[in-house]
């Protein structure tokens, strides 16, 4: 159903993502690991065609995504929402409307302005909520909920445009284990219930293997790995980090900065013994 061919992305000299070929035949759950700079969020970005793509082709049920413009671009990027790392909220405006803003693309200019929703969608906006377990924080202010709500705020406002794909980029890197938790339930709800792809970008390795069905490793802009949980090795995943043999399974991307700051003084403190 989506295929993308060749994808490459430059920013001048620098080739953020090179030649990535992947399909996706079915909608399943997808995780993206890699180390920090490694071009993930730039592949979800081709996606979503937050970014125009520098060569190759991103086709969705036989038609061609990468050159689309205007009203058939702004359909394409409500088939694929975007949640972000920050949730991107409008803070001080109440839950509800934060939902209904999913809806912008399907409303006229003179109803957005005066902010006038169909009963319709302020129900169906409610169910969501309901769904994701915060219908109760409907009237607050989406900035007097905790990280996790906001998120699931955030999952709400991109189901209303009833996307085919959710792009997840770094869902779950700014809450804590236990919000964390509920967030990647939710998206794994999303597709199991729905049959919606899920495509997140995730910077913990044990994430990946806990709720994917299909594990993606980038490094330096290749994809390097393409395959289940079961086939990520530790051997594997030290390859995609670039880390050497302090690498432990529960590393992670975050994680190897600190392996890298601890190793160091090992060195020295070989270096010095010698
Ligand atoms: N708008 C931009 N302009 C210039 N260079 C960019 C831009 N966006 C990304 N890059 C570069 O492209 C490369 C890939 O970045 P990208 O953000 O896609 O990586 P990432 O794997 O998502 O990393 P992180 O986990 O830190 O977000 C990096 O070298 C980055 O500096």
């Amino acid at each position: 159903m989506l295929t993308l061919t060749s994808l490459t992305k430059s920013f001048g000299q620098n080739v953020a993502v090179d030649r990535a070929t992947l399909n996706f035949d079915r909608p399943a759950m997808i995780g993206i690991i890699g180390r920090s700079g490694a071009g993930k969020s730039t592949l979800l970005r081709m996606l979503n065609r937050l970014a125009d793509v520098t060569s190759g082709t991103i086709t969705f049920e036989g038609h061609d995504i990468t050159k689309l413009s205007g009203k058939a671009k702004r359909h394409w990027q409500s088939q694929c929402a975007m949640i972000f790392q920050q949730f991107n909220l409008v803070p001080r405006m109440d839950v509800v409307s934060n939902v209904l803003h999913g809806t912008l693309n399907r409303r006229s200019t003179l109803a957005t302005l005066f902010n006038l929703y169909p009963t319709a969608d302020i129900h169906r906006a409610i169910d969501i909520l309901d769904r994701l377990g915060i219908a109760d924080h409907a009237p607050k202010r989406a900035e007097a909920l905790s990280g996790g709500q906001q998120q699931r705020v955030a999952i709400a406002r991109a189901l209303m445009q009833e996307p085919k794909i959710i792009l997840a980029d770094e869902p779950i890197a700014s809450l804590d284990p236990m919000n964390a938790q509920v967030v990647m339930q939710s998206l794994r709800r999303i597709h199991e219930e729905d049959g919606r792809m899920v495509i997140a970008n995730l910077h913990t390795l044990d994430t990946a293997r806990r709720y994917c069905d299909r594990v993606i490793g980038m490094r330096d802009g290749k994809v390097v790995f393409d395959g289940t949980p079961e086939q990520l090795t530790t051997g594997m995943a030290r390859e995609i980090y670039g880390a050497g043999e302090e690498f432990s399974e529960a590393a992670t991307s975050t994680e190897i900065e600190t392996l890298e700051q601890t190793a160091a003084p090992q060195r020295h403190e070989v270096k010095a013994a010698v």
